[in-house]
Protein backbone atom coordinates (compact mmCIF):
# COMPACT_ATOMS: atom_id res chain seq x y z
CA UNK A 1 0.00 0.00 0.00
CA UNK A 2 0.93 3.53 -0.66
CA UNK A 3 2.30 5.62 1.87
CA UNK A 4 0.08 8.60 3.27
CA UNK A 5 0.35 12.33 2.19
CA UNK A 6 -0.17 15.07 4.95
CA UNK A 7 -2.24 17.50 4.46
CA UNK A 8 -1.63 21.03 5.79
CA UNK A 9 -4.60 23.60 5.31
CA UNK A 10 -3.71 27.02 4.81
CA UNK A 11 -6.62 29.21 6.32
CA UNK A 12 -5.18 32.40 5.10
CA UNK A 13 -8.18 33.19 2.86
CA UNK A 14 -10.50 32.77 5.95
CA UNK A 15 -8.58 36.06 7.27
CA UNK A 16 -8.81 37.75 4.10
CA UNK A 17 -12.63 37.61 4.29
CA UNK A 18 -12.91 38.50 7.42
CA UNK A 19 -10.91 41.37 6.75
CA UNK A 20 -12.63 42.46 3.76
CA UNK A 21 -15.17 43.72 6.44
CA UNK A 22 -12.98 43.70 9.37
CA UNK A 23 -14.29 42.75 13.00
CA UNK A 24 -13.94 38.71 14.02
CA UNK A 25 -16.03 36.78 11.74
CA UNK A 26 -15.14 34.19 9.77
CA UNK A 27 -12.28 33.33 12.58
CA UNK A 28 -9.73 31.73 10.59
CA UNK A 29 -8.60 29.88 14.23
CA UNK A 30 -12.21 28.15 14.37
CA UNK A 31 -11.51 27.65 10.81
CA UNK A 32 -8.21 25.47 11.83
CA UNK A 33 -10.22 23.62 13.97
CA UNK A 34 -13.11 22.96 11.65
CA UNK A 35 -10.15 21.71 9.20
CA UNK A 36 -8.77 19.64 11.96
CA UNK A 37 -12.16 17.86 12.23
CA UNK A 38 -12.08 16.86 8.69
CA UNK A 39 -8.33 15.63 8.86
CA UNK A 40 -6.34 17.49 8.07
CA UNK A 41 -2.92 17.23 9.69
CA UNK A 42 -1.82 20.48 10.15
CA UNK A 43 -2.08 23.95 9.86
CA UNK A 44 -0.60 26.60 7.63
CA UNK A 45 -0.69 30.65 7.86
CA UNK A 46 1.33 33.00 6.03
CA UNK A 47 1.96 35.97 8.70
CA UNK A 48 2.66 38.59 5.51
CA UNK A 49 4.44 41.61 6.06
CA UNK A 50 1.26 43.74 4.96
CA UNK A 51 -0.60 41.39 7.26
CA UNK A 52 -3.04 41.28 4.45
CA UNK A 53 -4.51 38.11 5.61
CA UNK A 54 -3.44 36.54 8.74
CA UNK A 55 -2.49 38.83 11.78
CA UNK A 56 -0.38 38.41 14.81
CA UNK A 57 -3.24 37.23 17.02
CA UNK A 58 -4.14 34.53 15.01
CA UNK A 59 -0.44 33.17 15.35
CA UNK A 60 -0.37 33.81 18.90
CA UNK A 61 -4.39 31.81 18.75
CA UNK A 62 -3.33 29.40 16.70
CA UNK A 63 -0.44 28.15 18.13
CA UNK A 64 -2.16 28.12 21.75
CA UNK A 65 -4.90 26.14 20.61
CA UNK A 66 -4.57 23.95 18.29
CA UNK A 67 -4.21 19.91 18.46
CA UNK A 68 -1.31 19.86 15.18
CA UNK A 69 1.56 21.05 13.71
CA UNK A 70 1.14 24.88 12.65
CA UNK A 71 3.09 25.44 10.04
CA UNK A 72 4.29 29.14 9.94
CA UNK A 73 4.79 30.80 6.11
CA UNK A 74 7.12 33.77 6.71
CA UNK A 75 9.60 36.18 5.16
CA UNK A 76 12.85 35.95 5.75
CA UNK A 77 13.64 39.27 7.85
CA UNK A 78 14.77 40.02 11.26
CA UNK A 79 10.87 40.44 12.65
CA UNK A 80 9.32 37.60 11.52
CA UNK A 81 12.24 35.77 12.88
CA UNK A 82 11.68 37.32 16.11
CA UNK A 83 8.08 36.46 16.15
CA UNK A 84 8.40 32.90 14.68
CA UNK A 85 11.22 32.68 18.21
CA UNK A 86 8.69 33.89 20.11
CA UNK A 87 5.54 31.99 18.63
CA UNK A 88 8.11 28.30 18.27
CA UNK A 89 5.67 26.95 15.93
CA UNK A 90 6.43 23.54 15.29
CA UNK A 91 7.49 24.99 11.23
CA UNK A 92 8.46 27.47 9.81
CA UNK A 93 8.42 27.77 5.77
CA UNK A 94 10.53 30.64 4.63
CA UNK A 95 8.56 32.20 1.72
CA UNK A 96 9.83 34.75 -0.64
CA UNK A 97 7.72 38.39 -0.38
CA UNK A 98 6.55 41.24 -2.51
CA UNK A 99 4.37 43.67 -1.02
CA UNK A 100 2.53 44.51 -4.70
CA UNK A 101 2.11 40.74 -5.42
CA UNK A 102 -1.55 39.06 -5.58
CA UNK A 103 0.15 36.33 -4.37
CA UNK A 104 3.64 34.10 -3.60
CA UNK A 105 4.85 34.20 -7.22
CA UNK A 106 7.87 31.90 -7.60
CA UNK A 107 10.22 30.28 -5.13
CA UNK A 108 12.62 31.74 -2.61
CA UNK A 109 16.18 32.29 -4.17
CA UNK A 110 18.46 30.35 -2.31
CA UNK A 111 21.21 30.55 -4.20
CA UNK A 112 21.74 34.43 -4.34
CA UNK A 113 20.38 34.69 -0.65
CA UNK A 114 22.67 32.17 0.57
CA UNK A 115 24.82 34.61 3.04
CA UNK A 116 21.18 35.89 4.28
CA UNK A 117 19.26 32.81 4.42
CA UNK A 118 22.34 30.70 6.32
CA UNK A 119 21.79 32.20 10.10
CA UNK A 120 18.39 32.54 9.85
CA UNK A 121 18.38 29.19 9.22
CA UNK A 122 20.34 28.10 11.85
CA UNK A 123 18.87 30.65 14.23
CA UNK A 124 15.22 28.92 14.17
CA UNK A 125 16.47 25.21 13.70
CA UNK A 126 18.25 26.57 17.28
CA UNK A 127 14.87 26.81 18.73
CA UNK A 128 13.73 23.83 17.50
CA UNK A 129 11.47 24.83 14.74
CA UNK A 130 11.63 22.87 11.61
CA UNK A 131 12.51 24.72 8.59
CA UNK A 132 11.48 24.69 5.64
CA UNK A 133 12.59 26.64 2.37
CA UNK A 134 9.46 28.00 -0.34
CA UNK A 135 11.64 26.97 -3.34
CA UNK A 136 11.11 26.35 -7.01
CA UNK A 137 11.22 22.78 -8.18
CA UNK A 138 14.50 22.89 -9.69
CA UNK A 139 16.96 19.93 -8.84
CA UNK A 140 20.18 22.30 -9.33
CA UNK A 141 19.25 24.40 -6.30
CA UNK A 142 18.95 21.40 -3.87
CA UNK A 143 22.66 21.29 -3.31
CA UNK A 144 22.24 24.39 -2.15
CA UNK A 145 19.42 23.72 0.68
CA UNK A 146 21.28 20.81 1.72
CA UNK A 147 24.53 23.37 2.24
CA UNK A 148 22.24 25.68 4.45
CA UNK A 149 21.02 22.73 6.69
CA UNK A 150 17.42 23.03 6.01
CA UNK A 151 15.36 19.39 7.01
CA UNK A 152 12.54 20.14 4.45
CA UNK A 153 12.05 22.11 1.09
CA UNK A 154 8.14 22.81 -0.02
CA UNK A 155 8.56 22.74 -4.17
CA UNK A 156 6.21 25.72 -5.57
CA UNK A 157 3.53 23.77 -7.90
CA UNK A 158 2.04 27.40 -9.24
CA UNK A 159 3.89 27.20 -12.68
CA UNK A 160 2.25 23.27 -12.72
CA UNK A 161 -0.97 24.35 -11.46
CA UNK A 162 -0.89 27.17 -13.94
CA UNK A 163 -0.31 24.83 -16.65
CA UNK A 164 -3.16 22.58 -16.04
CA UNK A 165 -5.38 26.06 -16.25
CA UNK A 166 -4.19 26.41 -19.56
CA UNK A 167 -4.69 22.81 -20.16
CA UNK A 168 -1.15 22.88 -22.15
CA UNK A 169 -0.14 19.02 -22.29
CA UNK A 170 3.56 19.94 -23.20
CA UNK A 171 3.79 22.55 -20.21
CA UNK A 172 2.20 19.82 -18.00
CA UNK A 173 4.43 17.22 -18.35
CA UNK A 174 7.31 19.76 -18.41
CA UNK A 175 6.73 21.21 -14.94
CA UNK A 176 5.60 17.76 -13.64
CA UNK A 177 9.34 16.38 -14.70
CA UNK A 178 10.29 19.15 -12.75
CA UNK A 179 8.47 18.71 -9.46
CA UNK A 180 9.74 14.62 -9.84
CA UNK A 181 13.18 15.76 -10.73
CA UNK A 182 13.85 18.06 -7.84
CA UNK A 183 11.73 15.82 -5.12
CA UNK A 184 14.30 12.94 -5.97
CA UNK A 185 17.03 15.70 -5.91
CA UNK A 186 16.35 16.77 -2.32
CA UNK A 187 15.53 13.03 -1.05
CA UNK A 188 18.78 12.06 -1.99
CA UNK A 189 20.42 14.77 0.24
CA UNK A 190 18.04 13.60 3.38
CA UNK A 191 15.82 16.95 2.63
CA UNK A 192 12.06 16.59 3.30
CA UNK A 193 9.57 16.94 0.52
CA UNK A 194 6.86 19.13 0.78
CA UNK A 195 4.80 21.01 -2.33
CA UNK A 196 2.03 23.63 -2.62
CA UNK A 197 0.62 26.86 -4.28
CA UNK A 198 -2.14 26.69 -6.46
CA UNK A 199 -3.50 22.83 -5.84
CA UNK A 200 -6.76 21.79 -6.55
CA UNK A 201 -8.86 18.31 -6.23
CA UNK A 202 -8.41 18.60 -10.30
CA UNK A 203 -4.62 18.97 -10.59
CA UNK A 204 -3.63 17.63 -6.80
CA UNK A 205 -3.19 13.64 -8.23
CA UNK A 206 0.00 13.79 -9.81
CA UNK A 207 1.86 15.78 -7.20
CA UNK A 208 0.31 13.13 -4.67
CA UNK A 209 1.58 10.48 -6.34
CA UNK A 210 4.97 12.23 -6.72
CA UNK A 211 7.04 9.09 -3.77
CA UNK A 212 9.26 11.48 -1.93
CA UNK A 213 6.06 14.10 -1.33
CA UNK A 214 5.26 13.35 2.40
CA UNK A 215 3.17 16.61 2.90
CA UNK A 216 1.00 19.09 0.86
CA UNK A 217 -0.20 22.38 1.85
CA UNK A 218 -3.07 23.28 0.47
CA UNK A 219 -5.33 26.72 0.98
CA UNK A 220 -7.00 28.81 -1.73
CA UNK A 221 -8.86 26.35 -3.40
CA UNK A 222 -10.20 24.58 -0.07
CA UNK A 223 -11.54 27.98 1.27
CA UNK A 224 -13.22 28.60 -2.00
CA UNK A 225 -14.55 25.03 -2.22
CA UNK A 226 -15.76 25.54 1.38
CA UNK A 227 -18.54 27.85 -0.04
CA UNK A 228 -20.49 25.34 -1.80
CA UNK A 229 -19.28 21.90 0.22
CA UNK A 230 -18.98 23.84 4.00
CA UNK A 231 -15.21 23.67 4.94
CA UNK A 232 -15.01 20.24 6.36
CA UNK A 233 -16.41 18.57 2.71
CA UNK A 234 -13.97 20.87 1.32
CA UNK A 235 -10.91 19.02 3.28
CA UNK A 236 -12.62 15.79 2.95
CA UNK A 237 -12.71 16.25 -0.48
CA UNK A 238 -9.00 17.17 -0.81
CA UNK A 239 -8.20 14.08 1.24
CA UNK A 240 -9.59 11.78 -1.05
CA UNK A 241 -8.79 13.31 -4.20
CA UNK A 242 -4.64 13.21 -2.30
CA UNK A 243 -5.37 9.76 -1.44
CA UNK A 244 -6.45 8.43 -5.07
CA UNK A 245 -3.44 10.35 -6.60
CA UNK A 246 -1.27 8.48 -4.29
CA UNK A 247 -2.67 5.04 -4.85
CA UNK A 248 -2.58 5.79 -8.38
CA UNK A 249 -5.88 6.30 -9.03
C1 LIG B 1 3.46 30.75 0.30
C2 LIG B 1 2.14 30.39 -0.22
O1 LIG B 1 2.04 29.81 -1.25
C3 LIG B 1 0.95 30.72 0.61
O2 LIG B 1 1.24 31.72 1.46
C4 LIG B 1 -0.31 30.95 -0.13
O3 LIG B 1 -0.03 31.45 -1.38
C5 LIG B 1 -1.32 31.82 0.58
O4 LIG B 1 -0.91 33.15 0.73
P1 LIG B 1 -1.08 34.26 -0.42
O5 LIG B 1 -2.32 33.97 -1.18
O6 LIG B 1 -1.10 35.54 0.34
O7 LIG B 1 0.14 34.15 -1.29
N1 LIG C 1 2.60 26.97 0.65
C1 LIG C 1 1.42 26.85 -0.14
C2 LIG C 1 0.22 27.11 0.67
O1 LIG C 1 0.29 27.21 1.88
C3 LIG C 1 -1.12 27.19 0.06
O2 LIG C 1 -1.12 27.78 -1.22
P1 LIG C 1 -2.53 27.96 -1.94
O3 LIG C 1 -3.22 26.60 -1.95
O4 LIG C 1 -3.31 28.95 -1.12
O5 LIG C 1 -2.19 28.43 -3.32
Amino acid sequence: MASTVRLGVNIDHVATIRNARGGDHPDPVRAAHAAVAAGADGITAHLREDRRHIRDEDIARLKAELPVPLNLEMAAEEDMVAIALATLPHAACLVPEKREERTTEGGLDIVAGFAHLRPIVAELSRAGIRVSLFIEPDEAIMETAAALLAPVVELHTGAYAEAVAAGDGARIAHELERLRKAAARAAHYNIEVHAGHGLTTANVGPVAAIPQVVELNIGHYIIGEAVFLGLEGAVRAMRAAIEAGRAGA
